[in-house]
């Protein structure tokens, strides 16, 4: 039987992958070989040496300790695109939101009930105090164009938008994707100085943490309205409050409220509700499910973000999958304890991503107890897995 613990909820449309003759899935199991997680933080979990993946049904990746787990052999994965028509459709409330007053004056028009007969006419007074431009014309900055940029860039056009979209990784096959009418920014700054709209969809890493500071608002237009589906590390609080209080930015949407930012005007605060849609749940987990299905059963590794995309057919007796260091005679050692084990290879297959690689080795032999502790005795194996 293989266990599954589940860290947050997962929606039944992907926890009904596992099969229930093979599988235990739930948020009480105890040394998982798989875990299944949202947004719950795992930095402070301990990794037990039964966990051999980890699946994040979602995009962000930041409350998972990568590291920790190439170094102990465990796959994370996570499930790209499969939320970011969720998210594209709540940046597109958020973009209107941060231009027309809607959420002040739907609050504020609940002040007036009880006010009988006189209700059409105190909305037609009160109505003045919150006027708010058009998106049409106005241009809008868009930094990051993975999954969700795309989708938001090339839909602000429907609003008459101009877009900019900036994206230094951007792959050819994503490049395709983006309308022509995208226009390609070279620079930060050059977002930063035609924008009067600018969203975030970059990942959290060393790079973008705080990437919007006291520095990057002071080349922004004044009145610049800034949009954060992203994660709330990459704005500084204390500058982004200043600029605020400033005027220097009109309006801060954020789907990643602190305590520091709620209640403070000119912050419109959404709790992290980007990818929470019934469809978006629902792919997100059947995502997550299948992979960790097939690598669990077959050693299959689909979109992972520490180990390479490794999708081989199974038709031999037996598979040895290592992990293992991205170093130099790494495949000559371990084809050569097969060679020693008089165990023929079938198939072998290489990859690597940064400083890990994974070999799976197909053989219609077996894999002896012995040939497996030869393996784990290579200097740099991390982690021997055995599928018959
Ligand atoms: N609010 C919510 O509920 C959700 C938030 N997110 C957040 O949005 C982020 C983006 O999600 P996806 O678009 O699905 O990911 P993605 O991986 O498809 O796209 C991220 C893009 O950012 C680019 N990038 C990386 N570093 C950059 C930099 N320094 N400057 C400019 N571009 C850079 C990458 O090249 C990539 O194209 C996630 O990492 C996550 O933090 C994702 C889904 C839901
Ligand atoms: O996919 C992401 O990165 C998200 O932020 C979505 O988070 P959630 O799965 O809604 O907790």
């Amino acid at each position: 039987m293989y266990h599954i613990q589940t860290l947050n909820k997962i929606s039944p449309y992907g926890l009904e992958k596992f099969d229930r003759s093979k599988y235990i899935c739930g948020d009480d199991v105890q040394n998982p070989d798989a875990v299944l997680v949202r947004s719950a933080s795992m930095h402070d979990m301990q990794l037990g040496d039964n966990l051999k993946a980890i699946a994040r049904a979602g995009a962000g990746v930041n409350n998972i300790p990568i590291d920790r787990c190439s170094q102990q052999g465990i796959v994370v994965f996570n499930t790209p695109g499969a939320n970011a028509n969720a998210v594209k459709e709540l940046v597109m409330c958020g973009l209107l939101m941060s231009a027309r007053k809607v959420y002040p004056a739907m609050d504020w028009v609940q002040t007036i009930k009880g006010e009988g007969d006189a209700v059409p006419k105190l909305v037609e007074k009160g109505k003045a105090q919150f006027s708010g431009p058009e998106l049409s014309g106005k241009k809008l900055g868009v930094i990051g164009l993975g999954a969700i940029g795309i989708l938001v860039a090339n839909f602000a056009r429907h609003f008459g938008m101009q877009v900019y979209g900036y994206d230094p990784y951007m792959s050819v096959e994503t490049a395709w994707k983006v309308s022509r009418d995208i226009k390609h920014a070279i620079s930060l700054q050059e977002i930063y100085e035609n924008c009067d709209f600018i969203t975030l969809h970059v990942p959290l890493t060393p790079e973008t943490k705080e990437m919007i500071n006291s520095e990057s608002i002071k080349m922004m237009k004044h009145g610049v309205r800034i949009l954060n589906f992203a994660r709330g590390e990459l704005v500084s609080t204390k500058d982004i409050k200043d600029a605020i209080d400033e005027k220097q930015v009109r309006c801060y949407v954020t789907d990643f409220p602190s305590d520091e930012l709620l209640g403070h005007p000119g912050v419109l605060a959404i709790p992290h509700l980007g990818a929470s849609t019934p469809e978006s749940e629902d792919n997100c987990a059947k995502m997550a499910a299948e992979e960790l299905i097939d690598y669990l059963e077959n050693g299959n590794i689909t979109n992972s973000v520490n180990l390479p995309n490794v999708i081989i057919n199974r038709n031999c007796k037996t598979r040895v999958t290592v992990i293992h260091k991205n170093i130099p005679q790494m495949i000559t050692a371990i084809a050569g304890v097969f060679g020693d084990c008089g165990v023929n290879i079938e198939n072998l297959t290489n990859k690597s991503k940064k400083e890990y690689a994974y070999t799976v080795v197909d053989t219609n032999g077996d894999a002896s107890e012995d040939a497996i502790s030869k393996l784990k005795a290579i200097d740099g194996v991390i982690r021997v897995n055995i599928y018959r």
